[in-house]
């Protein structure tokens, strides 16, 4: 794994060590009368990995969506180094904001090589359609930016495969070539939505180094994942979402300690949430009946 940090082009540049990277204020997504983000608040600082986890349907992928321009909160302001982001995808990531999605969207037919060169067209005047046709002016800047793209293969552990067509890599590979290509927009910003669904205990060991290289890199990292332990092994700080709302936030021991989470998760109650009385009483009624003495019929 190479850790070239050179950036070229038209690359938004490095930023401050701690200097506020994103800075989420107050978003609300509605669909008709489904509110399924309610004021959310969260910033990401530079060198920072944070955590965004939730139960199924808590508001998170849309929550993403609302940061990457997919969707225009309902309310609320999304910033990226103090400037508000534009609502169009493209300009987001333009303005240095990359994603993954949870749903791999890789061009299958498109070589390994083709896939990441995809992704530097917001760093070329070239753009797009020039970058898909080659036609004359990509050309011209296609040189220094294979070189870039060879040297995101290397740092992802895909460089043997340049010429191998997406839909012929295996499911980890392809995550891998995904994260490949966002950082080929030279971010300094990545949103990784679940990087390991689907991967074997061995792969997802290795996302969680290559996250810690990205975070080496001066990329800070929002990311969604299920799996706890890889959530509380990488990030500095994990906020919880629940039913759309922010529930808590705080470091890996203060999130993992919170009954509150717990309760989420497990849909147990915590102390004075709704339903905790009508369980106390069942507890007691069991207690009860351990107690009683056992009649022989029983034994
Ligand atoms: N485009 C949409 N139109 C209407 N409802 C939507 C839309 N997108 C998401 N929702 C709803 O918003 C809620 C939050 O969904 P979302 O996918 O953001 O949750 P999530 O936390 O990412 O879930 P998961 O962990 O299962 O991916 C859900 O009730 C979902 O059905």
């Amino acid at each position: 794994m190479t850790t070239d940090t050179t950036t070229k082009d038209t690359a938004p540049g490095p930023h401050a060590p701690g200097e506020t990277v994103l800075d989420a204020r107050g978003v609300t997504m509605r669909f008709g009368g489904l509110t399924a983000v309610r004021n959310v608040d969260l910033t990401v600082n530079s060198g920072e990995i944070v955590g965004l986890i939730g139960p199924n349907g808590a508001g998170k992928t849309t929550f993403f969506n609302c940061l990457t321009g997919l969707y225009t909160p309902t309310e609320g302001e999304v910033r990226y180094k103090g400037k508000i982001l534009p609502s169009q995808s493209f300009k987001v990531t333009a303005a240095g904001v990359a994603r993954t999605f949870q749903n791999i969207r890789l061009f299958a037919n498109m070589t390994v090589l083709e896939n990441v060169l995809v992704g530097r067209h917001t760093r070329t005047k070239e753009g797009l359609w020039s970058a898909l046709l080659r036609g004359p002016g990509f050309k011209k800047a296609e040189k220094a930016s294979e070189e870039r793209a060879m040297e995101l293969l290397e740092f992802i552990g895909l460089a043997a495969k340049r010429d191998h067509l997406a839909r012929n890599l295996p499911y980890g590979e392809q995550r891998k070539l995904e994260i490949a290509r966002a950082l080929a927009s030279e971010p300094g910003l990545l949103l990784l939505d679940e990087p390991t669904a689907g991967m074997n205990p061995q792969e997802t060991r290795a996302t969680e180094e290559l996250v810690f290289a990205i975070r080496d890199m001066g990329i800070a990292v929002l990311v969604i994942e299920h799996d706890m332990r890889f959530i509380f092994n990488l990030c500095d700080r994990v906020a919880v979402l629940v039913q759309g709302e922010k529930l808590v936030e705080g470091d890996s021991a203060t999130v993992q300690g919170d009954e509150r989470v717990v309760a989420a998760y497990l849909g147990e109650p915590y102390e004075d949430a709704p339903g905790q009385a009508e369980v106390a009483e069942v507890e007691a009624a069991e207690a009860q009946a351990d107690a009683a003495p056992r009649k022989e019929t029983d034994r």
